[in-house]
């Protein structure tokens, strides 16, 4: 499904709930599947979050986990610490690109059977249940958060618990504190410090709700929206200011561009008034890489040039996002820069009409090239992919005035 996007009106006005957060909700899942007596409202409804429920409910024999990252390396270290558990890992041909190597290696010298049924280093995975009981383990930390959610999620279902050291600069760290946050929250005690992080045995919990909050990084896209607008106040409910999201940093990042932020009882409202805004901008976002694609294409649209560092995570993601940023943004004209962890975008004041963006399997291009069409027409390709994060994303710019039609 291509969709054509458009809007002419430059002042934005609207509510909108988000669905919840696919990171904490792919956390709260393993942890509810390890402690039954945990409840969890506000649930993602994003396909993420709905292959990782379907995985663990199923629970043997051949797993899809098609896109989803997270549910990739989370149900790694999820089966392969379930004793007498059989599965075979796989997920969609980028899946099979995504690299799991780390993780394995660590697993593997706790104790675990897992093989590589294709390529070494990549899914799928075969994997053979055992009791794990070494109590510590390192790996580097460099290349993907994930891996260690992944070991800390399961870390206290093990007898002795888990010591995790961590090798080399640390990467997307705040998903690292959104895990030990959820496991403290949950009930269990963990603490990370000087790149050791300690995992508690738990054997049981006390019964409990956990409201997941709405998605960060999903919100972006309206950020993105209020900074292009001339003036905007888009109010979205279920956030919070002491958010476990590292992309809750868009508050910061988007004042810059003149957007702020007034925290509510459980909501945010982004508000934009006419101004000045500046002419170039310069992040590190190697805490926060999701937001990338958002902030090149804000720039993009207000003629302004940046310079994003701290991007070496994003050529393993769902696309390789800094080909695919630049492959699409010089399609307006634009001139692009990239190495192997950062973007230079070049200001461009005459944006080309029609462009048509090709979305590579990956949600956040569609999503980041959207708020776009308040300058220019742009068509989205493949339109449907935001389903991976946010389902409900067209129909939420709808609300906010934007005009979507199927085309071809
Ligand atoms: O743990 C998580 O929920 C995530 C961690 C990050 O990945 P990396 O640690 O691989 O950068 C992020 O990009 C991803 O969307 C979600
Ligand atoms: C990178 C992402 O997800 P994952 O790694 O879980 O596929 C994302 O949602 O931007």
């Amino acid at each position: 499904m291509n969709l054509a996007v458009s809007n002419t009106n430059n002042n934005i006005q609207g509510n909108l709930k988000i669905t919840g957060s696919k990171s904490e909700s792919n956390r709260l899942l393993i942890l509810q599947a390890l402690y039954p007596g945990l409840k969890i409202e506000n649930l993602s409804n994003s396909d993420d979050s709905q292959v990782m429920a379907a995985a663990l409910q199923k629970g043997n024999g051949e797993i899809d986990i098609h896109h989803a990252g997270t549910a990739m390396r989370f149900l790694t270290a999820y089966f392969a610490s379930r004793e007498g558990v059989e599965v075979i890992l796989t997920g969609s041909k980028r899946m099979r690109e995504r690299p799991i190597r780390l993780l394995v290696d660590a697993l593997q010298r706790m104790g675990a059977d897992i093989e590589y049924t294709q390529d070494e280093g990549y899914p799928p995975l075969k994997i053979r249940g055992k009791k794990i009981s070494t109590k510590t383990v390192s790996l580097a930390a460099n290349v993907s958060s994930q891996y260690i959610s992944a070991l800390m999620l399961v870390a206290a279902s093990l007898p002795n618990g888990l010591e995790i050291i961590l090798n080399g600069q640390v990467t997307s760290e705040p998903y690292i504190l959104m895990t030990l946050g959820l496991l403290k929250q949950v009930g269990i005690d963990g603490e990370y410090v000087n790149g050791r992080i300690f995992i508690q045995p738990t054997k049981d919990i006390a019964a409990k709700t956990i409201a997941v909050e709405s998605d960060w990084s999903s919100a972006s896209y309206f950020y993105s929206l209020a900074a292009i607008s001339e003036t905007a106040e888009i109010k979205l409910s279920n956030f919070n200011k002491n958010s476990k999201q590292g992309d809750s940093c868009l508050s910061q990042i988007y004042e810059k561009f003149g957007v702020v932020t007034e925290f509510g009882k459980n909501s945010i409202t982004l508000k934009k008034e006419k101004g000045q805004k500046p002419n170039r901008i310069s992040e590190d976002l190697r805490n926060a890489p999701d937001i990338a694609q958002t902030i090149a294409v804000t720039c993009l649209a207000l003629n302004m040039g940046c310079e994003l560092k701290g991007l070496h995570t994003l050529k393993i993601k769902e696309t390789d996002r800094l080909e695919a940023l630049k492959a699409e943004i010089e399609k307006f004209g634009a001139e692009v820069k990239i190495s192997k962890d950062s973007l230079t975008l070049r200001p461009c004041r005459n944006l080309k009409e029609g462009v048509k963006i090709a979305t590579y399997n990956d949600h956040r291009m569609a999503m980041a090239f959207a708020p776009l069409g308040l300058r220019t027409k742009l068509i989205v390709e493949d339109a449907g992919v935001v389903s991976k994060s946010y389902p409900e994303f067209w129909s939420d710019f709808e609300k906010l005035g934007f005009q979507v039609s199927e085309t071809n």
